[in-house]
């Protein structure tokens, strides 16, 4: 395994994406800056010294289906607070679809990508940053001296037993247990879905990883990608 340590770098999804070919399942590549760092949905990712700034490479044995490729973030996520739980106690939960919250505040940041038929799991964790004034309100840091290089391999190996649990058909054991850690259950959402607003009450993540959500009465099932959902509405 293959573990590439950069002071600097643009990004080390961007860096892992056009290298695919030299790397190796379950290599890394970390940073302690990124210059361009990225988030989902095109948005910019800051990242200071201090953050956990890592990428690694899924490199399934066989080609994965949509339907499963979609379950990834989910790993990932259940993965990294896993991991997180064993450096430091506190309140974590799972942020649907797959963000690591902390003290109800974003701890973590999941951006996966799929090249031909591998991913690049791309983690950004607020470990010893301290996070700006202006975005307090919904981002925290666990202002933890832990060992960065430790806890990234941490990730990996817990990553590594639940994707392996996945692939043996054990999924259901793995979205309860995401449930379990549901940060949006019984809280009150607003579904955006081009022009349109919903409101509503999240519920339970079902099987195939779409959010329920209660809307007069009614479960509706919201799937990953289609929505957002306001972070200052909870
Ligand atoms: O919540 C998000 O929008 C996802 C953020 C993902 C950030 C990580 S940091 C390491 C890797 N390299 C990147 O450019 N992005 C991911």
């Amino acid at each position: 395994m293959k573990f590439l340590k950069f002071n600097e770098i643009d990004s080390t999804n961007n860096y892992m994406k056009e290298n695919v070919s030299s790397f190796e399942n379950y290599d890394i590549v970390s940073a302690k800056v990124q210059t361009a760092g990225r988030g989902r949905r095109g948005n910019s990712w800051l990242s200071p010294e201090g953050m956990a700034l890592f990428s690694f490479l899924l490199r399934p044995e066989r080609s994965l289906s949509m339907v499963e490729a979609t379950k990834l973030p989910f790993i990932a996520g259940i993965s990294t607070l896993n991991a997180l739980k064993k450096i430091k106690d506190g309140a974590y939960s799972f942020k649907w679809t797959n963000d690591v919250f902390f003290y109800s505040k974003k701890l973590c940041g999941i951006l996966i990508e799929r090249v031909k038929d591998d991913f690049v799991v791309g983690i950004g964790i607020n470990v010893a940053n301290k996070i700006p004034e202006d975005i307090k309100n919904i981002a925290i840091s666990l202002e933890s001296d832990h060992d960065i290089d430790k806890l990234i391999l941490k990730v990996v190996e817990e990553f590594s037993i639940y994707y392996e649990k996945f692939m043996a058909g054990k999924w259901q054991e793995i979205i309860e247990e995401i449930n379990a850690n549901n940060f949006l259950k019984d809280k009150k959402i607003r579904v955006h879905i081009g022009e349109q607003i919903f409101e509503g009450t999240a519920k339970n993540i079902a099987e195939d990883g779409r959010l329920e959500i209660e809307m007069n009465g009614e479960i509706k099932l919201f799937s990953v990608g289609e929505i957002t959902i306001e972070k200052d509405y909870y």
